[in-house]
């Protein structure tokens, strides 16, 4: 199968089944039996495609108003041709055009590719319709980075226009490629040897003092990743297990575990001496904490299938010294690295999370021991799910406070950013995952 009809079916399933696109486009790469050229591709048209669904449509519709009910797969094939044909320079836009047309009588009949054709050649001939005739700018932002209004009026109430912009371009950009160095390993200068020696242009992160970024191709095919230095992480991410602060031989608890990004970062802090117990409520997700534990040769890592609202069925009171609880969430701040959820999640979800996010809280905290510490994490910018609900656990745990002590355990340039023991990180500050979090303490008398 060709790579623009691979990219239509992985579209589809990603628009019709709610599929992940990342984990949609790892099945397509591994059924194609694509090389690296052509899975490079298929990844940039699919990923593409979906993070400008809604700029895409806008340049479309003055070209299908008298296309009576289209069919979703002609939609999404117009959608992935015109992508090429505006965001892709190496393709041409007649390659694009023909690719298109023989993949729409392939699919349908000559009446469709008839339209497919005549859609797309109007559209190179007479330019896109310009974004300036959007009059609301609100909805102008919304409609040129293809994010949902409503989600950009919120953003906006939260975070002011400007920010909200920047945001919103920089969702549209790929994420960098990251990875921790398991410092039980190597330094962080041995693992970025290692990796230019196996030919990866590899760097040190920006932000968090253990991260590599390569400027190209992926971490997680190298020997020194196999070989347990490595764990993908985002530079973000890496900051939880440092506000956390484990010592080793500690006993720690870490509620939302899988698939051990984190867990792993508190256990190699610890030097691996102590325990770290990694529950999850997906049993299958719990096997993927223990490979990640097995390759990276931490045996501290003890991980079980538990719903954590239910966490006091399981653990005695004050039976752990730090507690980390890295909460289900809207996902907000990833958005560049799973662009499907910026369509699907809605307000709904926010208002479900947020109570998952505060029953996993309540079970959590009778765990902790007095004058321990309890993180609070998320992938997320919503403060409802962030600064809200700190505030809500708060009001209902006086026995709980913010602990100011967590800009000391943050790298400079992260500082400035940390408020009263709380750190929101929003994609475009350091190119990394927009990440919320806060260290509390439990008070001990
Ligand atoms: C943000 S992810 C955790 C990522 C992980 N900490 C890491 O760094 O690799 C949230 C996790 O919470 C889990 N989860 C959702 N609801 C849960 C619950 N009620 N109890 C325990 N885990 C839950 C999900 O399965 C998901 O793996």
């Amino acid at each position: 199968m060709n790579v623009r009809e691979l990219a239509l079916d992985t579209l589809l399933a990603i628009e019709q089944k709610g599929a992940y696109s990342h984990l949609q486009l790892n099945d397509a790469i591994r059924k194609g039996r694509l090389d690296g050229r052509d899975a490079a591709l298929l990844t940039e048209i699919v990923y593409g495609t979906v993070q400008r669904r809604d700029t895409l449509d806008y340049y479309l519709a003055p070209f299908l108003r008298k296309a009576r009910r289209l069919e979703l797969w002609v939609r999404v094939l117009l959608r992935l041709t015109l992508y090429q044909m505006v965001y892709l320079d190496r393709v041409p836009d007649r390659a694009a055009i023909f690719e298109a047309v023989e993949i729409a009588k392939r699919r349908g009949h000559r009446g469709i590719a008839s339209l497919v054709n005549g859609v797309l050649r109007t559209i190179g001939r007479e330019g896109l319709p310009s974004l300036d005739a959007i009059i609301d700018s609100e909805k102008r932002l919304a409609v040129a980075t293809s994010h949902p209004e409503w989600l950009v009026r919120r953003w906006i109430k939260q975070y002011g226009l400007e920010e909200t912009a920047r945001m919103c371009e920089t969702n549209l950009r790929p994420p960098p490629s990251t990875a921790r160095v398991n410092r039980l390993r190597a330094t962080v200068e041995e693992a970025l040897d290692r990796l230019r020696a196996e030919g990866m242009e590899a760097v040190p992160g920006l932000v968090a003092p253990d991260a590599v970024r390569a400027a190209k191709g992926n971490l997680a095919h190298t020997e020194t990743f196999r070989s347990g230095w490595l764990t993908i992480q985002d530079e973000s991410s890496m900051l939880v297990a440092r506000a956390l602060d484990p010592s080793p031989g500690e006993r720690v608890l870490d509620c939302c575990a899988a698939p051990g990004g984190k867990t792993t970062h508190i256990a190699e802090r610890m030097d691996g001496r102590g325990e770290v117990v990694a529950v999850d409520v997906h049993e299958h997700k719990v096997k993927l904490i223990e490979q990640q534990a097995q390759r990276l040769g931490l045996g501290c890592i003890t991980a079980l299938a538990l719903d954590s609202r239910r966490l006091g069925e399981r653990f005695a009171p004050e039976s752990f010294d730090r507690i980390l609880v890295d909460a289900p969430c809207t996902g907000f701040g990833v958005i560049r690295r799973k662009p499907e959820i910026k369509y699907t999640k809605g307000k709904d979800d926010v208002a479900a999370l947020i109570e998952v996010q505060q029953a996993i809280l309540r079970a959590a905290a009778p765990l902790l021991k007095k004058g321990g510490t309890l993180v609070y994490s998320t992938c997320t910018i919503e403060r409802e799910e962030n600064e809200e609900a700190i505030a809500r656990f708060l009001a209902d745990h006086p026995d709980f406070s913010l602990d100011d002590r967590l800009a000391e355990r943050m790298p400079d340039a992260v500082r400035p950013h940390v408020q009263a023991g709380m750190l929101q990180l929003l994609p475009h500050y350091f190119d990394s995952d927009g990440f919320f979090i806060a260290r509390l303490r439990k008070k001990v008398q």
